[in-house]
Parts: C-alpha cells; structure tokens; sequence
C-alpha cells in the first residue's frame, strides 16, 4: 500500500511557539514583537501574564499532544511519515527543524499550520517564516520543496468537535446562555487583505453552524455573538472589536445573566484561553454578576485530528497527479496553494519589507 502521505518525506507542524521557562520570556516576547509595531507597556503586560504561569507557556505541551496524535492517527491510515514541529518565536524554530530534517534525508515537506483559518498572521506570515528559513538553507546548499494543507476550520471534525464543547458548556451552565465565540483580535486593515472569505467571514461561518445544531439540539433559538481577545496594537490603530470584556458589560446591561465563551479561533489552549478568557474574562464576569463558563477548545478530539490527517492527504494525492474528495460534510473550498497576494502583509509604519514565501502562488 502506498503511503496516504508520499511523495512527501515529513509533516511540519509551523506554530507560533512560547517560553518554556522564566529567562526564555524576555527573549520569546522581542522575537514575537520585533518590527510589528507592539507598544512596550503591551510588550510588558503579556510578559506577566507569562511569568504568572511560571514563564512555560502552555503552547508547547499542547502541541506536542497533537503532534503525538497525528502521527498516531496518520500511522493508523498507513502512513510512515514522521510529524515534527517547528516555531515562529520559540524553541523548536522553524529552521532548525528544517536543518535537522535535511540532515536525515528529507526534502519534501508537507505544511500544517497551526490556525484554522487564513489571515496574515495564522496564514501568509508562516509562509514567510517557511520563505526565509528555505532561503537560507539554499545559501547552504540545503533545497528543500513545501506543499501545505488548506485552512481546516472548515472540516468535519473541527466543526463537530467545537460543537459538542459548546453544547456541553451551555448544558453545563444550565441556563438560557447566551454564547459569545471568541477569536484573536486583528487589525481591521489585515482583516480586509484576508482570504475572501475574509477572517471575520470565515469565523461567521462556524458560528452560524454551531449555533444552527445547538438551535436544533437543544429546541431553543441561541443567542450569540463573534467577539474579540488579546488586541495588541496601540490604540489609534483600528483592531477588531468588541472586545470580549467589554462584550460582557454590554450583555450585562442587557439584562444577561449567563454567558459561555467559545474560544473557536483557537484550537487548543494556548495562552490567550487560559489568561485571556479563563482569568481575565472570567474576572469581568464575575464582577459583573454573570454566570460564565468556557468551552474547552478542539485539542486532540480525535474527530478533529482524523480530519488533520484528511486535510494532509488531500494535498499529498495532490502532489501526486490525484484527487481526493474532501470528507462529507466539508465546508470548503479552500485551495491548498495560496493565489497571489492572498492574505497580503498590512502596510504600516512599522511593517517589516516583504519576504520571500513558499506554498502559494506569488
Ligand atoms: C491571528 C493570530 C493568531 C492565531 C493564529 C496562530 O495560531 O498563529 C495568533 C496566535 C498566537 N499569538 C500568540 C502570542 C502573541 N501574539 C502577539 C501579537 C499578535 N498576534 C496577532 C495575531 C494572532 N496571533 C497579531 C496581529 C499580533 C500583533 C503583532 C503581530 O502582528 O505579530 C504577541 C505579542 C504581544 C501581544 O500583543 O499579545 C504574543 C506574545 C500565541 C502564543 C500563545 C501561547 O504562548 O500560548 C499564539 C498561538
Ligand atoms: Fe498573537
């Protein structure tokens, strides 16, 4: 049987990366700022949320559960390739891993990233990041070939996944919850560059089914909402909003009383789910009155990771001439090469100069 992964050699997990301990948090938080324009008191505040966990991100265990589960999940459909990881701004970076993969023989790459949907930063910058360490490979004689999976927040096993943890939150609460689906927060000029569909449109999209089949699960109308977390430019730079502190004030005012957060732009744990909406927002709720709870994010569902290792032998029969259909109920479509200028850099003041990609068609 031909491996459901050839002609590929690896599979590269390319995620954001974080700390892995009190001195890597200074040095993690200028790699992620640097040249982006990130104001210093931001720069210091997210340090703390850091260092209030000890300076370990809780990234890096999770994506060492997920690599762990693909490759299970990939070994079971017959597949020998091996799943590796490889950071933006943290140990294991990208071209490290890259180096390391050369080294025992690899050149065909085959990219999984680590954001569902496509933007510049859960997108295009990857792609840079990817651009520039094959760049700088080649200068060492190291060539190296990459094909990525699509964005696959439009899969079977996402959208189930994120639907039954938002039904078990909403049954946890026990009331007429309203839901607020929370996602990062990016520039409203980046938001317009994305996709089409745009980052917004493409949440939309997976708000609108989850809400569809809870309306249907639970014989009621849900109320809800896409909100915003973890905003990091300075504040005359429009940002998506609303904000999901403010967004809980607002419902409040409303007269809601109990509200779950859906952390659907993530998924799994990182950073931004266990400070942004389990301390920070759980705080303004709590100081508001309302009742909250939030859904747990799509981790290792195995739904979730079947539809992963799907997603990744779309785009290796691809490579080889073939097609394979995306599963039932898949949303797409989405191609797996990038067309030109999609998810394009925003020019600003403090953009850095464009770099040189891989995976798509610029
Ligand atoms: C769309 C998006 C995703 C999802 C796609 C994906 O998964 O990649 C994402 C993920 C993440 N973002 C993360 C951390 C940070 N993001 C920052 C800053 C920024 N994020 C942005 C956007 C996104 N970010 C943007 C437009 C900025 C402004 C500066 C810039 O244009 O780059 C900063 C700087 C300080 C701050 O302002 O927060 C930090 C520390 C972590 C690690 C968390 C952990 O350790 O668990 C993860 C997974
Ligand atoms: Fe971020």
């Amino acid at each position: 049987m031909t491996d459901p992964l050839a002609p590929f050699d690896a599979v590269l997990y390319v995620t954001y990366g974080g700390p892995d301990g009190p001195e890597a948090v200074l040095p993690f938080m200028r790699n992620a700022t640097a040249g982006r324009g990130v104001p210093d008191e931001r720069l210091i505040e997210v340090a703390g949320h850091y260092r209030r966990f000890g300076g370990v991100s809780p990234i890096n265990e999770r994506n060492a559960e997920l690599r762990d589960a693909l490759a299970a999940e990939l070994a079971d459909r017959g597949s020998r390739t091996p799943v590796v990881i490889g950071n933006r701004n943290w140990h294991p970076f990208i071209k490290d891993t890259l180096e390391k993969l050369a080294a025992e023989g690899a050149s065909r790459i085959l990219v999984l990233l680590a954001s569902a949907y496509a933007s510049y930063s859960g997108c295009r910058q990857y792609r840079e990041d990817l651009g520039v360490a094959a760049a700088a490979l080649a200068e060492a004689g190291i060539e190296l070939t990459f094909a990525k999976a699509r964005p696959y927040y439009t899969t079977p096993g996402f959208l189930d996944a994120a639907t039954d943890a938002t039904e078990a939150a909403v049954q946890d609460l026990g009331e007429d919850a309203h839901i607020a689906f929370v996602t990062h927060s990016i520039l409203t000029s980046m938001n317009t560059n994305s996709g089409p569909p745009t980052y917004v449109e493409q949440h939309l999209e997976v708000c609108e089914v989850i809400a569809a089949r809870l309306t249907e699960r639970l014989g009621r109308e849900v109320p809800w909402d896409l909100v915003y977390c973890s905003r990091s430019g300075p504040e005359h730079v429009p940002w998506l909003e609303p904000d999901i502190n403010d967004h809980l004030a607002e419902l409040k005012e409303q007269g809601v009383r109990s509200v779950v957060a859906v952390p659907m732009g993530f998924t799994s744990d990182h950073m931004e789910v266990v400070f942004d909406l389990d301390v920070e927002a759980a705080e303004t709720a709590a100081d508001l009155g309302l009742a909250y709870r939030r859904a747990a994010t799509v981790g290792t569902d195995e739904r979730f990771v079947a539809s992963l290792a799907h997603v990744l032998s779309e785009t290796a029969a691809q490579a080889r001439g073939e097609v394979l259909d995306p599963e039932a109920g898949d949303l797409g479509p989405w191609p797996a090469r990038c067309r030109p200028g999609c998810c394009a850099a925003v020019i600003h003041p403090h953009a850095p100069a464009p770099r040189p990609t891989v995976c798509g068609a610029d």
